[in-house]
């Protein structure tokens, strides 16, 4: 009937179509995965090259202990400045400092691949800070490599025995959160050296703590160094004041506590001393200073005679690190920007809006117990090719803003630093033991 073969002749056209239909979709299928193939080899062309240029930047970490003849004039221009020079891109919160000056901008390229560099740069740098992939990826994995492992093999002790410098009349809080947080992060021995007035205080905060009234007798220096043959990091400053006596009895400790190889972190007055007595620390490449913005400010402009270029913090970070003689310097901020002279790593972990006192206590305690397990890491070979003041400072860095984020999902605006310290155990398994 005519009628069955229209309806033979429909379904053979329909059938002709569907076949057509599909033959299309697989070809366009097929021409996506070969551009996909493409741009993904071009990408890992591009990442290789990346991390050659990084590779040939990094310092030698075999080179920890020896100071460095002297600082170079200019800091080196090396790879962490195209992402400070991108224009597009990333959100808000990886943006690098944008360079106002041109004295780290690259001469204009004609080659193609240094023409896609900074696309490919900027991408890279953006899958780093939020998701902790990319670039931070790499040094998250050398803060895990780091964390000694908790063996039944171990006595007290072993894991770090830390030293505080610092707690006064007015000051109490700062080097209880100090000492407190590098037992939380896995310190076994957390030592406060103090005034008399501040020691029973402090005591009284925590038993954990092993508190020492000495800072103010007269013969404190002999009476701290007493137990620098027993302590693995050293933390100077938090809670110290700034009376003279007490500023000159810290620089003897970190004269001998440097003699003796010791790492030492030095943050809130005791940056107050390097910022008038540089040479105590400069050049001493197991120490770490961790200024925050005015702290920052007043050492900078104290070793550069002139007033900081504050559009760039990158790049015064840079400077002023190598003008400490590639000292491990860390700029507290919206990201904490730290470098050893040679390169910025930037910290963007997320944290919150509260600023309550004492994070930066927080900060350089749990430094100074990393600070002893990446330089004891180093000299095991664990680590290479970073210098393990770096580790460790990205550690802290990281590890304090992760505690920041937890404690405000808790307690909002009521937040304090007490709250972000009892989030250093989940913070760190989720950060360093996941
Ligand atoms: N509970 C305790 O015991 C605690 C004790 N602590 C101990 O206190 C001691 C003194 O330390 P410190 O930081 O207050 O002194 P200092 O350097 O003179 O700064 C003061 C001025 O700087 C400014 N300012 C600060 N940050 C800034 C920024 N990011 N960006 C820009 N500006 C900034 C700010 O100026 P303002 O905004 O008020 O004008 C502020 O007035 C030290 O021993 C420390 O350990 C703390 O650890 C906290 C918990
Ligand atoms: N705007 C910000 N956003 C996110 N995190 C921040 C911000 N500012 C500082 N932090 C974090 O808080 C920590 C302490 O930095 P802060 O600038 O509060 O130090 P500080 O002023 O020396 O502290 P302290 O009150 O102990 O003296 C750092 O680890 C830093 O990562």
């Amino acid at each position: 009937f005519p009628m069955e073969k229209l309806m033979e002749q429909f379904l053979e056209q329909s059938a002709q179509a569907e076949e057509n239909f599909y033959r299309v979709e697989e070809q366009r299928l097929q021409a996506e995965d070969r551009r996909r193939e493409a741009e993904h080899a071009r990408e890992l062309h591009m990442l290789q090259m990346l991390a050659q240029v990084f590779s040939s930047g990094r310092p030698s970490s075999s080179s920890s202990s020896t100071p460095k003849p002297s600082p170079p004039a200019r800091p080196p221009v090396i790879s962490s400045t195209p992402p400070s020079q991108h224009t597009r891109g990333p959100p808000g919160h990886l943006k690098r400092p944008a360079s106002q000056t041109d004295s780290f901008s690259q001469p204009p390229s004609t080659d193609p691949q240094a023409l896609a560099l900074p696309s490919v740069l900027e991408r890279y740098y953006s899958l780093g800070s939020s998701s902790l992939g990319g670039m931070d990826d790499d040094i998250v994995s050398l803060v895990k490599s780091i964390v000694p492992p908790l063996t039944s093999k171990k006595h007290k002790g072993q894991d770090g025995r830390i030293g505080i410098i610092g707690g006064c009349k007015d000051y109490t809080g700062a080097p209880y959160f100090a000492a407190i947080s590098a037992l939380k992060v896995g310190g076994d021995l957390s030592h406060v050296f103090c005034t008399k007035d501040a020691a029973t205080v402090i005591k009284s905060y925590s038993p954990e703590l092993i508190v020492h009234p000495v800072l103010d007798s007269p013969n404190a220096v002999e009476e701290i160094e007493k137990w620098l043959p027993r302590l693995h990091g050293l933390v100077v400053g938090p809670g110290l004041g700034r009376e003279d006596f007490l500023l000159k009895t810290a620089k003897e400790v970190i004269e001998r506590s440097r003699a003796r190889d010791i790492p030492i972190v030095i943050d809130a007055d005791g940056l107050w001393l390097v910022t008038h007595q540089p040479a105590v620390i400069q050049g001493y490449q197991k120490g770490i200073l961790t200024p925050n913005f005015m702290e920052f400010t007043r050492l900078f402009e104290a070793l550069h005679h002139e007033p900081m270029n504050s559009s760039d913090h990158q790049r015064s970070v840079m400077q002023l690190s190598a003008a400490m003689g590639n000292l491990t310097l860390v700029l507290k901020g919206e990201q904490d920007l730290i470098s050893d002279g040679s390169k910025v790593y930037s910290c963007s972990v997320e944290g919150s809006g509260r600023r309550c006192g004492g994070q930066g206590d927080l900060l350089c305690g749990s430094m100074g117990v990393m600070a002893h397990w990446a330089h004891a890491a180093s000299t095991a070979g664990l680590i290479r090719g970073m210098n393990p003041s770096v580790v460790a400072a990205f550690g802290a860095c990281s590890l304090t803003r992760q505690c920041n984020n937890q404690a405000f999902q808790r307690h909002g605006r009521s937040t304090t630093t007490s709250d972000m310290i009892q989030e250093i155990g989940p913070a760190f398994r989720k950060l360093f033991e996941s």
